[in-house]
């Protein structure tokens, strides 16, 4: 399924580019992951559904894919730059529990939402496991590109040609001047200068904290995400993706310490980013501004299950949307995202009723039908190709699916191979869930499902006797319990909470 070739926007040159494999058949991925000293909101989510998605269509593509999404479980101070307090130990102080604790907490609760918004399984490396490698990281380039401070040993970015190139080709887009964004530290030889060892101050101990050749300390959160990058994908790898807000200060800073390595380990290119493609999905956000963990309650999938929808009906939400477009949360846009989606799953479930032996195939046999399209799909399977093709064009091959699905004239057993296959690159699990599936009961319902069900039958049997006060008593007292009963829903949903 190579017909087209893959073009993606690589925010380094600020072009689409073809995708040309590093390692001949092989597509090795690195996604910034979270910071895991609290849940994390959907904005958060949104750049794994975005990395999953990415993922997945290499993967079609038939690469074989590493794919990387590191747990940043120390030195992510709570300004990017480097000013503030590291967000593990604050949070730490603040539940009064070991930042150990917190960070197997909230990498557990991350995992959960990875496997609700159902993303593949990927590697998630801990950075306090390489802290070894990034001292070593740190030796190496320290001579020739760092400095001593009391505060820790500081990358200085006027040792690497063209440092910031990155953020400076966000500046088209953006306001940019992303360098005086970077508070200054006394010292400092330039502003953008920042720390790749931080000591722990005198007198303080850190909960984590390690032995180093510039004191006792912890490593900066850029440092992190080169030493795990370099050391399980190998310099160069093929693509490194984040949010956008990494464009402007730690993608830049990753890729000044991965040139200072790569020199330094005689490689000649002395612009070697370490990635070649950079790629960056842009922000979800909220009507009131950005989505943040920092203002009190916010949005986290618990909550949309909580309130009742589906996780995936999230998932649908981002691919609606282009991954470098802004996305504007809202509960109706999410209430959209859930009515399509079921409509999808309702379609799916048509197709399967006309099809009794699709779920006894065994999974090879329907793997086989999902590689051997009919003539007449041929056009939509070309249109579904060609859109994620073209810099992962979700929201146009969401539409040739939908197309396939509703394409009647088709053999069942066949429309339901090409779903399947196309399926597999957009993760909505379309054949395997059921309407009821998306159902889900909000946490502050009065009523069970049975509970709901036997007084529709009650309300059934007195409208067929014409008993029309008795009913609407029943949809009366359903409506105060939170009930609203749907008659003649197109859907065929009978009730909703
Ligand atoms: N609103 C958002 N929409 C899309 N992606 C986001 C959003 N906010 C953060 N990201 C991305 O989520 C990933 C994890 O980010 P990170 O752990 O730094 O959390 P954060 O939300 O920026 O933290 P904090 O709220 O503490 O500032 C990064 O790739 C980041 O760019
Ligand atoms: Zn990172």
């Amino acid at each position: 399924m190579t017909e087209t070739p893959l073009k993606l926007f690589n925010s380094l040159t600020r072009q689409l580019e073809e995708f040309q494999p590093i390692h001949e058949g092989e597509a090795r991925v690195y996604s910034c992951g979270p910071t895991v000293y609290n849940y994390q909101h959907i904005g958060n989510m949104r750049a794994y559904v975005f990395a999953d998605t990415l993922g997945r269509v290499l993967q079609w593509k038939g690469y074989k894919l590493t794919h990387v999404i590191n747990i940043t479980d120390v030195g992510h101070l709570t300004s990017d730059a480097d000013e503030g307090e590291d967000k593990m130990e604050k949070m730490a102080a603040r539940e009064n529990k070991s930042a150990w604790d917190i960070a197997k907490f909230y990498q557990e609760d991350f995992e959960r939402d990875l496997a609700r918004l159902n993303v593949q399984p990927k590697q998630h490396p801990r950075a306090t496991e390489y802290v070894e490698a990034m001292i070593a990281w740190g030796e190496r380039i320290a001579d020739k590109h760092c400095y001593e401070l009391d505060s820790g040993l500081y990358f200085d970015v006027s040792t690497v040609a063209d440092y910031g190139r990155l953020a400076r080709a966000a500046t088209d887009a953006n306001d940019g001047d992303a360098e005086g964004r970077i508070d200054t530290v006394e010292g400092k030889r330039n502003q953008a200068d920042f720390a790749i060892w931080r000591k722990t101050p005198a007198g303080e101990t850190r909960q984590m904290e390690w032995d180093s050749p510039w004191g006792k300390g912890a490593p900066g959160w850029h440092l992190e995400c080169s030493v795990m990058g370099e050391k399980l994908l190998g310099f160069p790898f093929d693509i490194h993706t984040g949010g956008i807000d990494h464009r402007e200060i730690h993608h830049p800073n990753e890729i000044a310490q991965n040139q200072a390595y790569c020199c330094t380990n005689g490689l000649d290119d002395a612009r070697n980013s370490g990635a070649r493609i950079w790629m960056h999905n842009n922000f979800l956000v909220e009507r009131s501004g950005k989505m943040s963990k920092s203002a009190g309650e916010f949005l986290r999938l618990q909550l949309l299950v909580d309130k009742g929808y589906h996780p995936l009906a999230y998932r649908l939400m981002c691919l609606q949307a282009h991954y470098r477009s802004e996305l504007e949360f809202s509960w109706e846009g999410l209430q959209a995202a859930l009515t399509r989606l079921k409509r999808m799953v309702m379609a799916g479930e048509r197709v399967l009723a006309e099809d009794e032996s699709w779920h006894a195939l065994p999974m090879e046999e329907r793997r086989a039908k999902s590689l051997n399209t009919p003539k007449v799909l041929h056009p939509l399977l070309k249109r579904f190709e060609a859109s994620l093709s073209d810099d992962l064009n979700t929201p146009e091959a969401l539409t040739a699916l939908e197309e396939v699905l509703a394409s009647k004239k088709v053999d069942p057993s066949e429309r339901l191979g090409l779903v399947l296959s196309m399926d597999r690159v957009l993760g909505l699990n379309l054949l395997q869930i059921d309407r009821t599936d998306l159902r889900i009961r909000p946490k502050d319902a009065q009523l069970t499902e049975a509970e709901i069900e036997a007084e529709l039958q009650r309300r059934k049997e007195a409208r067929a006797a014409k008993d029309f006060a008795t009913s609407d008593a029943i949809r009366d007292s359903l409506a105060a319990k939170g009930v609203e009963v749907m008659d003649g829903d197109p859907l065929g949903w009978e009730w909703r909470l």
